[in-house]
């Protein structure tokens, strides 16, 4: 479960990102993050994957407040965590097989059993067949399921997404969101941050909306409508 308790963060030097934002993502939701450009939606991802900390309020990721964590003990609890965020950062001198197994190589798992698993991953995404290509070779959308093999390897609980279909072309970005879909429908926790309205027809899934930092309503189809 994942607890945002009048969490508010402030840049060194800038306004309000996020202001007195609470809400609760239950474990194995799909939730969706929405709101104009600026409006906090990365700050809030940032928040949840304790790569920023709140100025103020409490972030509890399954009950553990992440303001509390030791420096020491971040890296650890990210291992939760498969991020996707715009910038893929996908390394560009290694091949796509490379890429997705380093994730595992950091977690200490190697030979078969990384091989496998990257396969795996590769072959969810449909990029089986790109496993020697370069990334540079890969076309923007081919790229982005390549960052999401990558994220998705380790069998995160957490699968948090920035904007992964930010200038695709409609075909791609279906793809992207049935990969998301399909991870849901197995129980990983999807948070996906857009400012499109694709992928949310079905009223089950949460959204959180963004105004100027503001959390201007949370939205289940389980519990309704929430204004706050
Ligand atoms: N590292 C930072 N330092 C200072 N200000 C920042 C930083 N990161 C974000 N901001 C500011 O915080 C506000 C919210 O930014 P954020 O990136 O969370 O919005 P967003 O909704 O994700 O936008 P986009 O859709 O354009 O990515 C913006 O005003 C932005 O300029």
């Amino acid at each position: 479960m994942i607890k945002f308790d009048q969490v508010t963060k402030r840049y060194p030097g800038s306004n309000e990102a996020l202001k007195n934002a609470s809400f609760t993502i239950e474990a194995g939701e799909l939730a969706f993050v929405t709101g104009h450009s600026g409006a906090g939606k990365s700050t809030l991802l940032k928040l949840i994957a304790a790569i920023e900390r709140p100025t103020s309020g409490t972030v509890l990721i399954a009950n553990q407040n992440i303001s509390k964590l030791k420096p020491s003990a971040i890296p650890f609890m990210r291992r939760k965590f498969g991020l996707i965020f715009q910038d893929h950062k996908l390394l560009y001198d290694r091949n796509c097989f490379e890429n997705v197994i380093l994730p595992l190589h950091i977690n200490g798992i190697t030979g078969n059993e990384a091989a496998k698993r990257v396969r795996a991953a590769l072959d969810k995404v449909g990029l089986l067949h790109k496993e020697k290509a370069m990334p540079i070779t890969l076309s923007g959308g081919e790229q982005q399921r390549l960052a999401i093999a990558r994220a998705v390897v380790s069998r995160p609980s957490i699968l948090i997404a920035d904007e992964p279909t930010g200038n695709l072309d409609a075909s791609y970005a279906a793809d992207i969101m049935a990969i998301f879909h399909a991870f849901h429908q197995v129980g990983v926790t999807v948070i996906v941050a857009t400012h499109d309205a694709l992928g949310m027809s079905t009223t089950q899934n949460r959204v959180l909306h963004l105004n100027q930092g503001q959390l201007t309503h949370t939205q289940s189809g389980l519990d309704g409508v929430h204004h706050e």
